[in-house]
């Protein structure tokens, strides 16, 4: 993206979000959790395996554990012990013998294979060998899933719940990570009312701060939900002041824009400072990226769907760098679009898609329709954006287009 494309006045997408993330600063507070409450948080540091992953070479089956060499002598063994998961063998065996053995049971040091029950006879001690069998069979070796000191995870990666149990599976007790960001949203507008409230005359109900704040317990962090506060100069600052007090960023939406009761950027600039203002893309046109005493500062515009987007494609990417994330991976594909799709050039388009396979197994994308800033309901029924770079016009039914799929925050 270029600045030759974008609408005068208004900064190009990329460099947006360049500018951004330059401002951002990583938390550098490291905690010591234990295993199981680590889930979400972000590696503070590599993990190494202190162990073989198993520690000892065991069986996948329940059988006979013997020496491939005896079975080349006869088909016959002898049973001269047992090797049970936690209760290993520990005698001793010869040439001709074998072990009754259980799945996950240590393997006698006297044996390299494993057969299954079902390919044995057992007739008292003697136990018949019914098919060959490959050395080494049935046997999972000693760290053939993870080898004592290897890199499990990298500092920067999110725990997952499998992680936790790969943690667990090392005998990890705890991990060090960074600590969880605090992070305010603010909903701005007199016409604004909760659910469950009244509506009267010119309200609608909130739900930017509610979409938001769901997003923002995916990534992990600590919400300070200020609920609405009025369009008014005096609350706004008010409200701007207690959230820098207490979070990392401040979120807000609404009152971005140029109208009369539009007071965002006012208090911003006051407060603090303002980074820019207004943005190439569309929707989200008048984001406001800044920051405050103590605190970043992202204002997203009111409209439900610019302000999730907004959210989405630009601070969403900053507070994962503020959380010391690795950076987000979001899947891009070209794929033919089966709707006409209506653009002005001089701004990115992030419309709303939904990608699918037709019938003749092309993968293909359409448009959700209508692409209002108000209709929140065609972000759920979409599963991926239709992102148009800002030069492009209008694309024809059966051009090809990029589509950015949905990542697991929307
Ligand atoms: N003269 C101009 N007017 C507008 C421009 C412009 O460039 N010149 N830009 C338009 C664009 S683009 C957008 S986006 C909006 C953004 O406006 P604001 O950020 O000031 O948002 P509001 O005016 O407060 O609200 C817009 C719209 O969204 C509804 N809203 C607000 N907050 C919520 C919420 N928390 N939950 C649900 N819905 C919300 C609000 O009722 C309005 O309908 O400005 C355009 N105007
Ligand atoms: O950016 Mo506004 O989001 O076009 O409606």
């Amino acid at each position: 993206m270029s600045d030759c494309c974008s609408a005068p006045g208004l900064l190009p997408f990329e460099q947006a979000l360049t500018k951004m993330l330059a401002q951002i600063t990583p938390v550098t507070d490291v905690l010591d959790l234990p295993v199981e409450q680590a889930l979400g948080y972000v590696l503070a540091s590599d993990v190494l395996s202190p162990i073989n992953v198993p520690p000892h070479d065991n069986s996948a089956m329940d059988g006979y554990a013997f020496s491939h060499s005896s079975l080349e002598q006869s088909s016959t063994l002898t049973l001269v012990g047992r090797s049970m998961a936690g209760a290993p063998f520990t005698g001793k065996c010869e040439a001709g013998q074998c072990i009754r053995i259980m799945t996950g049971a240590k393997m006698p040091d006297c044996c390299d294979s494993v057969e299954m029950q079902e390919n044995c006879q057992a007739e008292g001690e003697h136990i018949r060998f019914l098919q060959e069998k490959k050395f080494g069979s049935h046997v999972r070796k000693a760290g053939e899933d993870i080898q004592k000191n290897q890199q499990v995870l990298k500092q920067g990666h999110r725990v997952t719940p499998v992680d936790i149990g790969v943690l667990a599976s090392l005998g990890v007790p705890t991990v060090k990570v960074f600590r969880k960001l605090n992070v305010a949203l603010i909903a701005t507008g007199d016409e604004l009312k909760l659910p469950g409230q009244a509506l009267t005359e010119g309200d609608i109900y909130e739900s930017n701060s509610f979409v938001l704040s769901a997003m923002l317990e995916k990534l992990h962090v600590n919400v300070i939900n200020f609920g609405i506060i009025k369009d008014d100069l005096s609350a706004i600052k008010a409200a701007f002041i207690d959230a820098d007090k207490q979070a990392d960023a401040v979120i807000s939406s609404g009152g971005v824009s140029v109208g009369d009761a539009d007071y965002t950027k006012t208090v911003l600039d006051e407060l603090g400072e303002i980074g820019f203002w207004k943005i190439a893309m569309k929707p989200g046109k008048p984001f406001a990226f800044g920051k405050l005493a103590n605190s970043v500062f992202f204002g997203l515009p009111g409209n439900p769907v610019s302000a999730l987007v907004t959210f989405h494609q630009l601070a969403l990417v900053a507070l994962t760098k503020m959380q010391n994330a690795e950076p987000l991976k979001r899947t891009t594909l070209r794929v033919k679009t089966t709707s006409d799709l209506r653009k002005s050039p001089g701004r990115m388009d992030f419309q709303r898609g939904v990608l699918s396979v037709n019938e003749q197994g092309e993968t293909v994308v359409a448009s959700t329709g209508s692409q209002g800033s108000g209709i929140l309901s065609s972000l759920a029924q979409a599963n991926c954006f239709i992102v148009l770079e800002s030069e492009q016009a209008s694309v024809s039914k059966n051009d090809y287009v990029t589509v950015q799929m949905f990542d697991n925050y929307l």
